[in-house]
């Protein structure tokens, strides 16, 4: 340690004792406190502030702050050393900030700041702020204990050079089973994103391990600081692909400090709202007929049903046919309780159309039943007494039959109804494009449909088109609305999924983020961002793109784009943090010589030390024969299957389709040969997913010849030697 260094480290040292002894003292006075338990309200309200600061300093004590920046404000006496972390703490005496919350303004500048002499600015509540930045420093400091400490720029030598090799550090380290949080390394062009305003939707295509899922997590996070007055954690909602993602990210929120944000996939979420009106089909058949291998894979384009029910036409079909069935739905005859007494249509439709305009469908029909029935009370009254009773039960019988030319609907009954050739509403609501070829599918998609709703089951297509109807029967009630919304692995979301969500949530609040590169379901999700952006109307959406990967090494990026490039021609790819690691190993065997090579591989990934290992498969039943074969030989491994929610880290046998936004130290592909993944854009997908899951090593098994993605060439990246 030279001398600077290691008088930067005393000082840092000196200046985390007086922090810890400061936050101690607070965390002992307000623990002594006895807890209120009372029904006062300002009593009440007094112990929720001290609960909260008792929950902010138990998370600063192990580990108080994370950077230092030191500030000179133009215009102000002398430059200031800001301390950032995690949460702000402020000194009891002087009320002075002793530890500045990472979301606070002016925490901006550790994460915007890249060196240079020029003046710094950032945005404040009160306008720009501008000064001089005279030392940028990392600091880390475990179980209370300072580590490290790095200083990534000093005005006085004007070096700025260590920025990487920090985040290199701390990029470099193994991976437990869960997404963590990265706020003391927050690059410049995520913390634009993160602190981006509130009311725009954000779109953000980034490349895998660009670090998108954890970005959008520490928005939330921001959002809850920056905008407390106006968004609640559980008015927020991640949408995320299936239930095991949800608890592999489910650390970061809680090591952010926020906790009750709502999670789910878009399936359990309509599901709900449709109050379990239907079933979904099991998800297994249908990933194996788009996963499976062989000549009846269905072409993944604008024909498969997703494509369909999921596009924006879908929807103002939809819409088209809700007019139909609104104009039409007023039985057109009046109605006639008894002979000699007729309510004319004309009144029916008044009310219904005129003044029950703004209710939503259902709530229009109830009203106006209700109003009928009010209408007839009336005229029971004007009858003589001993008449009446006769009437009303002439009149109730009357009533049914009308009404039954008025059918309630359902959002499922309606929806199905639509799927019948001879249906009304069907056969008015086809537009001219439709019919004359626009969707080539839709006769047979009609009779798969017809098929399954007969079950009463639905695909995960169907949820968006019942969610809308359901919303145009009953309306959307204020407290199904959301204060923000995430869509995480959003390319899979379909157009309809999104302007459906976007009903749901307030000032078009998203962040929407994905990969078009990782787009493997093909079937169901978008081709292009515009195909949502543009839902979003003029000014209201903003696209950012990440281009930048930090998962990976630069052996393993470089590998990753190639197999990309060789399938998908112009996608953007992957532009690594200069971390180099192991080439990545490509090995080729004969067929008897598979399993052994797989467990020779096995056992030296394991013996390496890292903390999880992945065995990445093409096909759910090549998996099971995997671990039928770990299993064999004593190696314990979890198997992940479709539906699971739980996600166990160490050694994972996985599909390539059910790894995607998970990761790990090291990943064995296996079964890289020309069958498993052909020279085409799906295949190239699913093993470009398949590799840009690894941190530090990636191996590629094959038999026979190899995939024509795989590079095997290039010395300087990949090895092809048999390891020994
Ligand atoms: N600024 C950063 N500092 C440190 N680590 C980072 C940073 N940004 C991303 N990472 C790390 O990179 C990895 C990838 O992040 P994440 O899973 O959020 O990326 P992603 O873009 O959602 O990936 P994918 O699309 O491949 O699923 C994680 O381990 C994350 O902690």
């Amino acid at each position: 340690m030279d001398e600077k260094t290691q008088s930067a480290y005393q000082e840092e040292q000196q200046r985390l004792e007086a922090a810890k002894k400061e936050i101690d003292r607070q965390l002992e006075r307000l623990r002594k406190v006895p807890v209120y338990h009372g029904t006062d309200l300002t009593e009440q309200a007094l112990e929720s502030v001290r609960e909260s600061s008792r929950r902010s300093l138990g998370r600063a004590q192990a580990e108080p702050y994370f950077g230092r920046l030191d500030f000179h404000e133009t215009g102000q006496g002398e430059p200031a050393a800001l301390y950032i972390g995690k949460v702000g703490v402020e000194e009891e005496k002087t009320g002075k900030l002793m530890v500045i919350d990472w979301r606070a303004p002016v925490a901006s500048l550790f994460y915007s700041f890249s060196g240079g002499r020029d003046a710094a600015a950032y945005e404040s509540p009160e306008g720009l702020i501008e000064g001089l930045v005279y030392l940028k420093r990392n600091l880390v400091i475990r179980e209370r204990i300072l580590q490290r400490v790095v200083d990534t720029y000093d005005r006085e030598t004007d070096t700025a050079s260590a920025g990487d090799e920090f985040l290199v550090y701390r990029l470099g380290e193994n991976k437990d089973n869960k997404l963590r949080d990265i706020v003391s390394t927050i690059q410049a062009e995520q913390d634009r994103i993160i602190r981006s305003a509130r009311n725009t939707a954000l779109i953000i295509q980034g490349v895998a391990g660009s670090g998108k899922t954890t970005v959008a997590l520490h928005r939330l996070a921001y959002l809850l600081y920056q905008y407390r007055e106006n968004v609640r954690a559980e008015r927020m909602i991640i949408f995320a692909p299936n239930a095991m993602f949800l608890d592999y990210i489910s650390q970061v929120l809680p090591e952010l400090g926020v906790g009750n944000i709502q999670q789910s996939t878009f399936g359990e979420w309509a599901l709900d709202l449709l109050g379990h009106e239907v079933q979904l089909e099991e998800p297994a058949g249908r990933l194996e007929q788009w996963f499976g291998l062989g000549p009846d894979r269905p072409a993944m384009d604008d024909r498969a049903p997703g494509r369909i029910k999921g596009s924006d036409a879908f929807r103002l079909w939809l819409d088209r046919c809700l007019a139909v069935y609104e104009q039409g739905c007023v039985p057109e005859a009046g109605f006639a309780p008894w002979e000699g007494l007729v309510l004319p249509a004309r009144k029916v439709h008044e009310w219904y159309h005129v003044e029950n305009k703004h209710y939503p469908l259902l709530k229009r029909r109830e009203r106006v039943v209700a109003r009928i029935k009010r209408w007839l009370e009336m005229e029971v009254d004007k009858r003589l007494p001993h008449e009446r009773k006769e009437l009303k039960k002439k009149a109730s019988q009357k009533l049914r039959t009308y009404l039954a030319g008025w059918p309630e609907y359902t959002p499922f009954t309606f929806y199905k109804e639509l799927f019948q050739q001879e249906s009304p509403f069907f056969l008015a609501g086809v537009p001219q494009d439709l019919s004359a070829g626009g969707w080539p599918g839709i006769a047979g998609l009609a009779e798969e449909s017809r098929k399954l709703f007969r079950r009463k089951k639905v695909q995960p297509e169907d949820l968006a088109p019942l969610v809308h109807l359901h919303a145009a029967f009953y309306g959307i009630t204020g407290d199904r609305l959301f204060d923000h919304t995430v869509l995480d692995e959003a390319q899979d979301f379909s157009p309809f999924q999104v302007a459906l969500l976007d009903r749901f949530t307030k000032n078009h609040s998203f962040t929407i983020l994905g990969d078009l590169s990782q787009g493997i379901h093909a079937y169901q999700g978008i081709s292009a961002w515009e195909e949502f952006s543009r839902l979003f109307g003029e000014g209201h959406a903003a696209y950012f793109q990440l281009e930048r990967s930090y998962r990976s090494t630069m052996e393993i990026i470089h590998f990753a784009n190639v197999v990309l490039s060789r399938g998908v021609a112009g996608s953007l790819l992957a532009v690594p943090v200069f971390r180099s690691g192991s080439p990545v190993r490509v090995i080729g065997t004969p067929k008897g010589d598979r399993e052994e090579t797989i467990l020779g591989a096995v056992r030296r990934l394991t013996g390496s030390g890292y903390q999880t290992v992945a065995l990445i498969g093409r096909t759910e039943k090549e998996c099971a024969g995997l671990e039928k074969l770990l299993d064999r030989e004593g190696i314990a491994a979890n198997r992940i299957v479709a539906g699971q929610s739980r996600y166990g880290g160490g050694m994972s046998i996985v599909p390539a389709y059910l790894a995607k936004g998970l990761e790990f130290d090291a990943v064995l592909v296996l079964d890289a040969d020309e069958t498993h993944y052909s020279a085409t854009a799906p295949d190239a997908k699913l093993l470009y997913v398949a590799c840009t899951r690894a941190l530090h090593e990636l191996w590629v098994l094959y038999t026979g010849n190899p995939s024509p993605l795989l590079e095997t060439e290039d010395p300087e990246f990949v090895s092809t030697e048999q390891p020994g």
